[in-house]
């Protein structure tokens, strides 16, 4: 079954409110078709005469030596979609090397994502997404429940000081969780009332202080994730960011910000190898993977695809998603000439219909 067969079974299957909420962007969903569609303006140019036919594609990021370069981008409320949740696709993602990105909207506690992830695989690696809360206290706590679990390294969001205006979800009036659901994460936090998604405070004036903060209070690496401005990636690693996350939240935040794609080389160019650059938006082909990847991404994240994978066949479904995605991508990887990531370089992108 290919990803957009599992979509539709998602379709399908779910609560159309629930749907909307998890297909859904910002706005006029400018910059949640963009996305997709920037992917469909590269080709590759492949190199010939070159290959091999045992291919390496596992890649070294923060917290996650030798993984997948492929990885479960933070989505919130898993149980919304399948009664198992999180703890599914934490089984999915460690069964598949990839990298989870869980995190404060999660409808599962992070100490039993981990637990989930542990009996699927030795030595899983789950990241914990967090936003920079106005109190300090709060981020202290969920860092120390992030890092009790055996999380491995952080990811703070910084594209949402306010939240974005989802049409769908203010037409179909949801606009918190229903009754039975709860932010797990967010339990018991001093100073925090539990658990529904307007108790996940954004922070307008959070700052630079806020990221250096949550560096100086952890041993774990930090990614940041939402930064767009070549400037801001700069600033990100200059205040001790392990990695940078290319993404506009899947077209749920601003919807006048370019495709992620389209903002890589930018970025990478302002990094300049210090830290890793990661990416997500948009991919849903292993063709994808290859173009973010030959434009310096590291990896790239996987938003709905997952939760699609997950509402149509739970566990099994996430799992097929990610093996599909690697599949395909090492499939790619092969006909580039590729043995190793590293073979596909920014020269063999280039714009649909011709070299650039
Ligand atoms: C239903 C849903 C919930 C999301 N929740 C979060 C979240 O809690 N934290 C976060 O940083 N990003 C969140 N995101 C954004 C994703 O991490 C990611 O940036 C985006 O989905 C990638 O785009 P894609 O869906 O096209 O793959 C969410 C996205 C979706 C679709
Ligand atoms: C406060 C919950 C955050 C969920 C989120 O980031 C999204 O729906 O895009």
């Amino acid at each position: 079954m290919t990803l957009r067969e599992l979509h539709e079974r998602a379709r399908k299957t779910l609560d159309p409110v629930v749907y909307d909420y998890v297909a859904g962007g910002a706005g006029e969903e400018r910059v949640l078709a963009a996305n997709e569609r920037a992917f469909d303006d590269y080709a590759l140019l492949p190199r010939v005469l070159r290959g091999s036919a045992v291919r390496d594609t596992a890649v070294d990021l923060p917290g996650a030596p030798r993984t997948a370069p492929v990885f479960v981008a933070p989505t919130a409320f898993h149980r919304l979609v399948h009664p198992d949740g999180e703890l599914a696709t934490a089984r999915a993602a460690a069964a598949e090397g990839a990298v989870l990105v869980t995190g404060t909207a999660a409808t599962t506690a992070v100490r039993e994502v981990v637990a989930a992830a542990r009996e699927a695989a030795p030595d899983p690696a789950v990241w914990f997404q967090l936003y920079p809360h106005p109190r300090g206290e709060v981020t202290a706590a969920l860092v120390r429940r992030a890092e009790d679990a055996g999380c491995t390294a952080l990811v703070l969001t910084v594209d949402s000081p306010v939240f974005g205006r989802h049409a769908r979800d203010l037409r179909n009036g949801f606009t918190d969780l229903p009754p039975g659901y709860a932010a797990e994460n967010m339990r018991d936090l001093p100073g925090a009332p539990p658990g529904g998604l307007l108790d996940i405070p954004m922070s307008p004036e959070a700052g630079w202080a806020h990221l250096a903060e949550l560096v100086r209070g952890t041993a774990l690496p930090v990614l940041v994730k939402g930064v767009l401005h070549p400037d801001d990636a700069r600033q990100a690693v200059e205040h001790g960011a392990a990695g940078i996350i290319v993404s506009n939240h899947g077209g749920r935040q601003s919807d006048a910000v370019p495709a992620a794609v389209d903002c890589l080389p930018a970025l990478v160019d302002a990094v300049a190898g210090r830290v890793p650059v990661l990416l997500d938006g948009g991919v849903r082909r292993g063709s994808d993977v290859a173009v973010a990847l030959a434009l310096g991404a590291r990896a790239v994240g996987l938003g709905r695809p997952v939760v699609w994978g997950l509402a149509a066949e739970g566990e099994a479904g996430v799992r097929r998603v990610l093996a599909t995605l690697r599949d395909e991508y090492d499939h790619t990887l092969a006909l580039c000439g590729g043995r190793r990531n590293a073979d596909l370089t920014a020269d063999m992108v280039v714009a649909k219909g011709g070299a650039r």
